[in-house]
Parts: C-alpha cells; sequence; structure tokens
C-alpha cells in the first residue's frame, strides 16, 4: 500500500501493544499507518530463540491469569493458534529446597519459613499502608530475612509469587492458573497471527507490508498543533498526524527519544516514578539429566546467604522431553551483575552451584546462553514494577497522552502492568483514545471550518511548560484546553 507523505499515525515499537494498536486502528478504517521499530523483528520483550535444539523463550514464557470466570485475551488467541502450552504449578519449589552440600530441607522447616516469610510480607505491607511515605526498607528491617532459606523464600515471594499488591488483578479477573509456552512457533506467533490480519504476510508467514519498517530507531518526537515529525538514527523523517509510542517505560527513562518541545514536567516525573524490573532466564544445555524429575519438581531452589544468587531453578523436561535444558532465574541487582561479566564466568558459577545441590561428578554443561534486557537500549530492562502503593495518579499520568503523542504499553496499563495481556490491553484502550480524539477533531473542524482545538500542553513550551506542570491531562477540562471561535492563533485560557 503507499504511504501518502503525511500518514494519519506513526506507531513506534512493534512489541504486542504497538501491533494491537495498528490492528484496532485498521479495524476502525485508519489503514495510512506506519509502524516503526527498533529491531530486525516485531515481539519485543515476546522473543524466542533456538537453543539445545529446541525453543526457548527469552522474554515472557508464560501466559498467567487462566481459568477464571472472564477470558484472558492471550490465552484465547493461544487457543485460537493452537499454541502448545504446559501448566506450571511453582507452588512446589517452597518443598524442592537444597542447601549448599545438597540436603533438602524438610518440608516442615521450608513450610515453617515461608510462613514466617508471608505474614512479615503482609506486616510490610500493612505497615506501609498506614504510613506510605516511610521507606519500605525501613519498615522491613525488624522481620527481614537472614538465613539462607528465608532468604530463598522471601526471594520467591517477592520476586515470583508476589510481584504485586494483592489482590492481583491478573488472578482476581483471569483466573489463577499459568501455561508455559512451549511451542516451536514460539509466543511471537501470535503477534504473527495479530498482524496478518491487516498487514500483507507471505504464505511462509514473513510481513511484506511496507508500513512495517524495521531497523527503524526512533530518536527525535518533534510535535506541534499540526502534527508529529519522527526522526530516525539514520537520518529519515516521517510525519504524521498522531504518533502512538509503545517503547518500553526503561527506554522512556533512558532518553533514547528526545521530545521536542520537551516532555511536561508532570509527565517526566511520572516516567521516572516508575521502576523497572530486571528478570532473566538463563538457559543451560547438558549432555544428560542429573536433576530430579516427576510430579512436583519441575521448580528447585537453592538456599545461598547472598539473596538471589541463582536461587530459582526449572527443568525443561515438562515442556521438551529428554532436551536436558535447565533454566535459572537471576533478576535487578543480580540481573546486571551477569550481564556484565563474560557467559563464561557466569556459567562457572552457575555450574558450581549445581554441583553444590548435586555434587561434583554432574556433567559441565555444553551450552549457555544469557539474555541481556538490561542493556538492550530498546528495552532497557523486562518490565515495569510500580511501587507498592501506587496512586491511580502515576499510572494515569505515564498513560495520559502529551498533545498529538498517545502512550502505550504494558506500563500504561493499570490492572496489569508488566504482563502481555497488559501490554495487549494498553494497545486497545490507547487507540481507542487516540479514535475518539480523531473523531472529535473530525467534527470541530466540520463545525467551524477553522483549524484543529489542540491541548493546551501540546503548544506549551517550556515556559509555560512549567506553569502548567502541576497539571494533569485528565485535570483540564476539555473547554480549557485551547479554544476559538474565531479565525486567528489558538490561545491559551489558564
Ligand atoms: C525476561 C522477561 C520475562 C517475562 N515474562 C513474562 C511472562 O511470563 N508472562 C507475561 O505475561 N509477561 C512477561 N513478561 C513481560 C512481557 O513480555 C511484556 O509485558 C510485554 O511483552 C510488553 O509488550 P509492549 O508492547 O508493552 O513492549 P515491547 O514488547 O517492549 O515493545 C516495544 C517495542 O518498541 C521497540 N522500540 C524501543 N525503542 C524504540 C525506538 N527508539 N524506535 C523504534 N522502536 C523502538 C522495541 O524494540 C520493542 O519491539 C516478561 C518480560 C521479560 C523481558
Amino acid at each position: 500500500m503507499e504511504i501518502p507523505i503525511k500518514c494519519s499515525v506513526i506507531i513506534v515499537g512493534a512489541g504486542i501493544s504497538g501491533i494491537m494498536a495498528a490492528k484496532v486502528l485498521a479495524e476502525n478504517g485508519v489503514d495510512d499507518v506506519l509502524i516503526l521499530e527498533a529491531a530486525d523483528r516485531i515481539g519485543g520483550r515476546i522473543r524466542k530463540e533456538d537453543f539445545g535444539g529446541v525453543t526457548v523463550e527469552l522474554g515472557a514464557g508464560w501466559i498467567a491469569g487462566v481459568g477464571g470466570k472472564q477470558p484472558n485475551p492471550v490465552w484465547e488467541l493461544a487457543r485460537h493458534s493452537d499454541l502448545r502450552t504446559c501448566l506450571s504449578d511453582y507452588s512446589n519449589a517452597r518443598y524442592n529446597i537444597y542447601d549448599h552440600s545438597g540436603k533438602i530441607f524438610p518440608s516442615g522447616v521450608a513450610a515453617q519459613s515461608y510462613q514466617k516469610a508471608v505474614e512479615s510480607a503482609i506486616q510490610k505491607l500493612r505497615k506501609q499502608e498506614s504510613s506510605p511515605d516511610v521507606d519500605a526498607s525501613l519498615l522491613a528491617e525488624t522481620a527481614a530475612p537472614k538465613t539462607p532459606i528465608e532468604l530463598a523464600i522471601d526471594f520467591i515471594l517477592h520476586d515470583f509469587e508476589m510481584a504485586e499488591v494483592e489482590p492481583i488483578s491478573t488472578y482476581v479477573d483471569f483466573g489463577d492458573r499459568e501455561f508455559l509456552v512451549a511451542d516451536e512457533r514460539g509466543y511471537e506467533h501470535l503477534l504473527y497471527k495479530m498482524a496478518e490480519t491487516f498487514l500483507f504476510t507471505t504464505e511462509d508467514g514473513e510481513i511484506s507490508d511496507s508500513r512495517l519498517k524495521l531497523n527503524k530507531v526512533v530518536r527525535e518526537l518533534q510535535h506541534s498543533r499540526n502534527g508529529v515529525s519522527v526522526k530516525t538514527e539514520d537520518g529519515s523523517v516521517f510525519d504524521a498526524h498522531y504518533v502512538i509510542l509503545s517503547v518500553s517505560i526503561g527506554v522512556l527513562q533512558s532518553h533514547l527519544i528526545s521530545f521536542l518541545p520537551p516532555l511536561p514536567r508532570w509527565k517526566t516525573e511520572a516516567i521516572s516514578n516508575c521502576d523497572i524490573m530486571v528478570y532473566t532466564k538463563v538457559f543451560l544445555k547438558f549432555p544428560h539429566k542429573f536433576w530430579p524429575c516427576g510430579p512436583e519438581k519441575e521448580f528447585f531452589v537453592y538456599a545461598h546467604e547472598r539473596r538471589g544468587y541463582y536461587t530459582f531453578w526449572q527443568h525443561m523436561e515438562n515442556a521438551y522431553p529428554g532436551s536436558n535444558i535447565l533454566v535459572v532465574t537471576l533478576t535487578n541487582g543480580e540481573s546486571k551483575r551477569i550481564e556484565a561479566q563474560s557467559d563464561q564466568e557466569t556459567l562457572a558459577e552457575a555450574m558450581e552451584v549445581l554441583r553444590n545441590m548435586f555434587g561434583h561428578d554432574i556433567p559441565d554443561a555444553m551450552d549457555i546462553l544469557v539474555p541481556r534486557w538490561w542493556n538492550n537500549r530498546f528495552q532497557r530492562g523486562s518490565y515495569s514494577n510500580y511501587p507498592i502503593y501506587t496512586n491511580h495518579q502515576l499510572v494515569g499520568d505515564i498513560k495520559a497522552p502529551v498533545g498529538r503523542i498517545f502512550f502505550t504499553g504494558e506500563h500504561t496499563s493499570e490492572k496489569f502492568s508488566g504482563y502481555v495481556h497488559g501490554g495487549y490491553l494498553s494497545g486497545i484502550d490507547t487507540t481507542k483514545a487516540l479514535l475518539e480524539e480523531m473523531r472529535r477533531g473530525k467534527e470541530w473542524k466540520n463545525e467551524s471550518q477553522t483549524f484543529r482545538i489542540e491541548p493546551l500542553i501540546a503548544l506549551s513550551g517550556s515556559i509555560q511548560q512549567d506553569a502548567v506542570s502541576n497539571l494533569h491531562k485528565f485535570d483540564i477540562p476539555r473547554q480549557l484546553f485551547l479554544h476559538t471561535s474565531n479565525l486567528g492563533a489558538p490561545k491559551a485560557i489558564l
């Protein structure tokens, strides 16, 4: 399809939220759209790779939130595409906890430590709820986990089972079952299925549509009342009436993209107030199995005096029998540390831990795969992690459009941030808001035949921007945006 010089919408990023946004636009008759993607592929944080003879998922691996009253839309997509999945129950991990000499902690000790960790987490949450301004680390000091098993359980609880405040919307809305994707087409197959409904795709499933441009790293968004000019690293310039920006919160924080005029302060503050979780799955391939398999053995834990040190392990025999692959998950500081060292150093550390658990006779790993989400300048982390007691304002501000730039992505989903379905649903929400804006624009244009009425913030330079920095998009009634009934330059009312 021919792209007009100025298209209706440019979507920056072809992860699940960007692809969903383009799909919703197409379904609503807006197909003069460009999708600019920095990488050489679509999918973003949904990414497969061939490793050790099977397909492994470097990014999202699970479809979380299945089996409830409402269908999870991502699960629905997976079912329609016959995506192969396995049910995961990692709650058993707490009964497969090894100490440094390879002994498994008796289930009673593990259960006791688990109970203690849950109680202390609840206590901490309650205290935080009653004094939200007090530093959480100070509140937790008295009940802080100290022994290796307590540290390991604390890690499982906070970095796996309870990374969110209860009640967890994903489980409440969609159910508490989780399915691991184990399909050689990869989790990303779902994105290709979505894309083929509106982008030209070859019989082999390759997207051949010129509206999708890969290897286009967006570096600057110049926005005004007339539209948005998008500059990419290779010097290309693309113009559009609107932009949907779907890059991760880590990319927004990294300043890879500059905005002209700069984003207002309420927006930059909100962006910097959202934490980022780094979550790394390290894959190890062995010549044969030496770990226990069978029921309730899929996940196991290493208790070490350093929290999060090669703590959480999974074997891939349920997903791919005979693959002889182990996965160990590291997070945050440990993720950054191993990203900075060579894979051989990581392999040596992991082997030492495995030998502590399973003895010195186990074979060396034949191969290792270490994804680097933190150092990837198109990701800068794995997913958003809102402060425990987030006010609605923070997510609202992160999501709120600035002039003609609309924001989407998992980090803009109030209920499902961090998840694939959060990205999917945010793509729909943001696009609905944009379509509404476009419709309003047309109505106004037809009524007055003058020019588009623009939000105040889009027009504000840096001086006005400070003056309005305490205002938030949703606090400003539309009438207070710019208004004029006569011809002439629009003026700010405030
Ligand atoms: C290791 C890991 C494990 C995870 N596990 C799970 C899980 O089990 N279950 C689950 O539900 N979720 C999981 N997630 C989270 C899930 O992957 C994300 O929430 C979701 O994929 C985010 O989609 P998105 O469209 O918001 O962002 P992204 O997928 O990040 O898409 C944004 C796109 O923008 C592109 N981009 C960035 N900068 C630019 C630029 N300057 N110019 C042009 N393009 C740019 C990026 O390349 C990317 O393709 C995991 C994530 C990671 C990393």
